[in-house]
């Protein structure tokens, strides 16, 4: 399966919401990654067929996505940011209402539903009304509807905005399981979530993709270093101001600090591996701790 993007723009009047983009995309899990209004569920909704682009093609194995119409439905599952359900239908209900609207036989979609349930571990929520589900739970029972078919693209936007952290350690694992065979794209603010299930990340801004790869990639593409130092609280207030600062942290009456800079910000700075956070922070931060 090859999902193909050629020249794909996406305007709202004047305004460009995503840009020329050129992508060609196998199985795997590719994490979509910007601050808010980077162009990210512009973006999926584009893949989805929600939205059509203002001019490019989007393209599986060589057919127009916009023309397979049924056929490519067939072959997706989209998670949305906020996915609509009755509250008082149970789980499965719901579950087995979404498989009827995928024209799912009714014998086809129980026993699907029994898998589904089992591999989102709902088995025990099965008979719970959806108003009583925890946000996990519910962002669950959402991968399990977009999984009803076994689609071959499977495109989850922010599918862990809001959940606790262990919640959030479990929905990653659950996605990695659920990535064999499949395209999966999802999108996030949250870096930690692209650092670890991703093979491939899409750094998003303003509509473009301003960098891609694996995570060795992203560091390498970096043009400033991290360093690492201990100042005190009147010289951190100042660096704060002067350097775009990864992360700070106060012990002892003193600051440790993370800044990303191209030259060392004190002498008794040293240089240490950086993260995707400080990848995140170099194309997307600005000095002074403000972030876009
Ligand atoms: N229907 C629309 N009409 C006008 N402008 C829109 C429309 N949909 C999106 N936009 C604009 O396009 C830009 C990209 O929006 P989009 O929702 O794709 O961003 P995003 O990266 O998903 O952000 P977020 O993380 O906040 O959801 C934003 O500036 C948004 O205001």
């Amino acid at each position: 399966m090859e999902l193909q993007m050629v020249n794909v723009t996406r305007k709202f009047g004047e305004f460009c919401a995503v840009d020329d983009l050129n992508l060609t995309i196998t199985n795997g899990v590719y994490g979509l990654l910007g601050v808010n209004g980077a162009g990210k569920t512009t973006f999926m909704r584009m893949i989805c067929t929600l939205l059509p682009p203002t001019s490019g093609q989007i393209l599986c194995d060589g057919k127009d996505i916009f023309q397979m119409d049924g056929e490519y439905r067939n072959l997706l599952g989209y998670l949305p940011q906020e996915f609509g359900f009755y509250p008082d239908f149970t789980v499965k209900d719901y579950l087995m209402y979404i498989a009827s609207l995928k024209g799912i036989r009714p014998m086809v979609a129980g026993k699907r539903v029994k898998e589904l349930l089992e591999q989102v571990g709902l088995t025990k929520a099965a008979n719970k009304k959806m108003k009583k589900l925890s946000g996990g739970m519910k962002r669950r029972t959402g991968i399990a509807q977009a999984m009803l078919n076994n689609p071959k693209i499977l495109i989850l936007d922010e599918p862990t905005a809001g959940l606790d952290p262990s919640e959030r350690v479990r929905f990653r694992n659950l996605i990695s399981e659920l990535s064999e065979e499949r395209i999966v794209i999802l999108s996030t603010h949250i870096v930690s979530d692209i650092e670890y299930i991703a093979n491939e990340i899409w750094l998003m801004k303003e509509g473009q993709i301003v960098q891609q790869g694996n995570l060795d990639d992203m560091i390498a593409s970096m043009q400033e270093n991290v360093y690492a130092c201990e100042v005190s609280q009147a010289d951190a207030t100042k660096m704060m101001k002067q350097f775009k600062v990864s992360n700070m942290k106060s012990e002892r009456g003193m600051v440790e600090l993370r800044i990303i800079a191209d030259r060392p910000p004190i002498p008794e700075a040293c240089v240490i591996e950086p993260t995707l956070e400080d990848v995140f922070l170099y194309y997307f931060g600005e000095k002074g701790g403000e972030t876009e």
